[in-house]
């Protein structure tokens, strides 16, 4: 069995799930199986590595989700780890962007001087819906200064055309039906 076709048989699908009309995609079940665990980070490793000929500096991982994945990527590579938090939780200055997702809206903030004037960066989530958090991310990364390379999910729905929406290129693992 290949790796995606694994991943993706352990995703949990939920209909109506936070509400009515939205299938919720569940990555809690990959991260309980812990050879499954390890075979997604080593395929978004090797993901990142062989199609970015820079390499990059800083991964940003997404409040909630993107931060179970993006400390584990960012120490494998030797890049620094940045968090995109939703409003009110980060101490000091702070860049905020407003953004609307697929079931609401929110407001994310990056810690001022986190990122450094032109590093390379990569964004890390669970899933990409409309695009929203990820295209607010990439905002608050330009704001910093810093250059984005790729947007990086285990999940992608493209029929939302949220990689779209994005100033750079996107990859999924698990490609998501309609
Ligand atoms: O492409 P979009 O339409 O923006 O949707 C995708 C975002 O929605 C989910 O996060 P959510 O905001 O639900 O936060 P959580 O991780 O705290 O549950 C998911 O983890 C992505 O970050
Ligand atoms: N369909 C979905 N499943 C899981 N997380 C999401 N975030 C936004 N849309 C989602």
């Amino acid at each position: 069995m290949s790796d995606v076709t694994y991943l993706k048989s352990l995703l949990g699908v939920h209909p109506d799930f936070p509400k009515k009309g939205v299938t919720f995609l569940d990555i809690f079940p990959i991260l309980r199986d812990p050879v499954a665990f390890e075979t997604l980070i080593t395929h978004l490793i090797h993901h990142i590595l062989t199609t970015n000929k820079d390499r990059p500096e800083v991964i940003v991982g997404l409040d909630a989700r993107g931060f179970l994945l993006g400390p584990i990527i960012a120490m494998r590579l030797g890049a620094a780890f940045v968090p995109v938090r939703k409003g009110g939780k980060l101490p000091g200055n702070v860049e905020v962007v407003k953004y609307e997702k697929e079931y609401g809206h929110d407001e994310f903030e990056m810690q001022a001087g986190a990122i450094q004037q032109g590093q390379k960066c990569i964004v890390i989530d669970d899933l990409i819906a409309t695009g929203g958090s990820a295209s607010a991310a990439g905002e608050l990364i330009k704001k910093s200064g810093g250059v984005t390379l790729e947007y990086v999910f285990i999940v992608g729905l493209p029929f939302l055309n949220g990689h779209k929406r994005l100033d750079g290129p996107s990859y999924w693992i698990v490609e998501a039906e309609d």
